[in-house]
């Protein structure tokens, strides 16, 4: 499943965002990628542990911990601390690829096991041509290209690249997270089940068969969630 959540940063985030972004030094992306998406990846990211990103993570995650869709959607246990690129000049394209199975954090060692994938826009489509995420689905090839603030989310199971991007520059935040569903299909269900709930309860509040069915997801939750 491939999920466009809106609005994931206000505008005045994006913009302070960026303020950050334009006055730090970046470097080839190529620190961060497996050996088979290293040969396919030309884009510039920003040095993991610097302070720009370190700002910037605090920035995202907390956005993202207040976004009830993404949670509902990503069920997150993990979440890889979150990378920062921008594809411009000659680092413009990353080519097909899938991503790392599984991820060590810097120091500790602690493992996050990809289930999903996003990206978080913070250049608009009007600044620059190119550069769509292109993720093969299983119902053919999904083209993505979202305004700045907006968040898209996907398996990384998926083979996916960035078009090149011939004018201007495409900055984003990308990462990895694991699931407490590890399992696609059963991720889906509850999605499917929570967005169905939700639209009950407001067309009906909270009678007793909605107060029934939100028992049933989170007994469904309790049975599957690894915690
Ligand atoms: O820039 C993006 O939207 C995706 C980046 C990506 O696929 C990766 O770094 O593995
Ligand atoms: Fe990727």
């Amino acid at each position: 499943m491939l999920l466009h959540i809106p609005n994931v940063l206000t505008q005045e985030q994006v913009a302070q965002c960026r303020e950050i972004l334009t006055s730090s030094t970046w470097v080839d992306g190529n620190v961060t990628s497996g050996t088979q998406a290293a040969k396919a990846k030309n884009n510039l990211q920003l040095p993991e542990d610097s302070e720009a990103a370190i700002a910037l993570q605090k920035i995202v995650l907390d956005a993202l911990s207040n976004n009830a869709l993404f949670f509902t959607a990503a069920l997150p246990k993990k979440i890889f601390p979150p990378l920062f690129n921008c594809y411009t000049g000659k680092f413009n394209t990353f080519g097909n690829h899938v991503d790392n199975a599984v991820r060590t954090m810097r120091g500790g060692g602690k493992r996050v096991r990809s289930d999903l994938s996003f990206t978080l826009f913070f250049s608009d489509p009007e600044e620059y041509d190119g550069g769509e995420l292109v993720i093969e689905d299983t119902f053919g090839s999904q083209v993505v290209k979202l305004p700045a603030g907006d968040l898209v989310l996907y398996p990384s199971s998926s083979v996916h690249r960035v078009e090149p991007v011939i004018r201007g520059a495409r900055i984003a935040c990308f990462t990895w997270l694991e699931s407490m569903i590890r399992e696609t299909d059963r991720r889906r269900l509850l999605f499917d089940l929570d967005m169905s709930i939700m639209a009950f309860r407001e067309r009906l509040g909270d009678d007793e068969d909605t107060v029934k069915l939100t028992s049933i997801y989170h007994n469904l939750l309790r049975t599957w969630a690894d915690t």
